[in-house]
């Protein structure tokens, strides 16, 4: 509770204001509709509801991965409506970091070398410190050892924890995760949760997951539940950081 009420107190990382984004097809698609939100340090959040609701969306507005037809998103307290597309894939790459349920790993490239990506495309390490860094970063998520390997040397949770290092390659405080244990096994599932868990509790990063498990949603600190594009609830789910199981990844 501490966490979470403290941040309620701090200035949001992501706001939605009056959200809505309609398709422009034949007979127009409404994804989603009037979101509001705020999304402040430190929260865990879940975005849940049935299929087709409209979560992949919201979490893409968010992201700055689609536009709003109508109302604003706001990222690190910067208005992002009249920013051109140059400077919404800065804000992303510096203040966000994306995992989704494949992997999406470059299949030719080392876990090292895929973790090393946002970091080049930002330009702002040499060489030898990007590979320093990737290393730490596998190395935290239990990977010390699968660095070298390309992606279909590692099982799907070892690929997954990649994506997960990848998308903390430039350290963005938020870190958006659509279905990120979708497409695993328990054990595996298990290990990227208390991976995505200790983000929150232990480095103070702020993660908003896209679930369909109601299960996981209540392990989070916050429910937003959207049913046909609109938000139908949002509350505090969990009350306190410390029972949470916080296992060290496996390798
Ligand atoms: N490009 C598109 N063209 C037409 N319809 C779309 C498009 N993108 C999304 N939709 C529709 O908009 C609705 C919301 O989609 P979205 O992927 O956001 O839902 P979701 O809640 O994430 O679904 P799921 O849980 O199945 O992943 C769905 O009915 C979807 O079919």
């Amino acid at each position: 509770m501490a966490a979470t009420a403290a941040a309620a107190a701090e200035a949001p990382l992501i706001e939605a204001v009056n959200v809505s984004r309609v398709l422009d097809e034949a007979v127009p698609v409404t994804l989603v509709r009037d979101i509001n939100l705020a999304i402040r340090p430190r929260e865990f959040v879940a975005i849940t509801g049935p299929s087709g609701s409209g979560k992949s969306s919201l979490l893409y507005l968010m992201g700055l991965l689609d536009l709003p037809t109508t109302g604003e998103v706001r990222v690190l307290g910067r208005p992002t409506a009249r920013i051109d597309e140059d400077e919404r894939a800065r804000i992303r790459l510096t203040g966000l970091g994306f995992v989704f349920q494949f992997h999406f790993l470059l299949p030719e490239f080392t876990a090292r070398e895929n973790v090393m990506l946002p970091m080049r495309a930002l330009g702002r390490l040499s060489e030898a410190e990007m590979r320093a860094r990737a290393d730490e970063i596998l190395a935290s998520l239990g990977l010390a050892e699968h660095a070298g390997k390309r992606p279909d040397q590692m099982s799907g949770g070892q690929r997954q924890r990649v994506a997960v290092g990848r998308a903390l390659a430039n350290d963005p405080p938020v870190i958006l995760a659509d279905e990120p244990t979708g497409s695993l096994d328990t054990r595996s599932s298990e290990q990227v949760f208390a991976i995505l868990r200790a983000l929150v509790d232990e480095r103070g990063k702020t993660v908003v997951a896209v679930t369909h498990s109601l299960d996981m949603a209540a392990r989070m600190d916050r429910r937003i539940q959207i049913i046909d594009g609109r938000i139908t609830a949002d509350e505090r789910t969990r009350q306190s950081g410390v029972e949470a199981g916080h296992a060290a990844p496996g390798a």
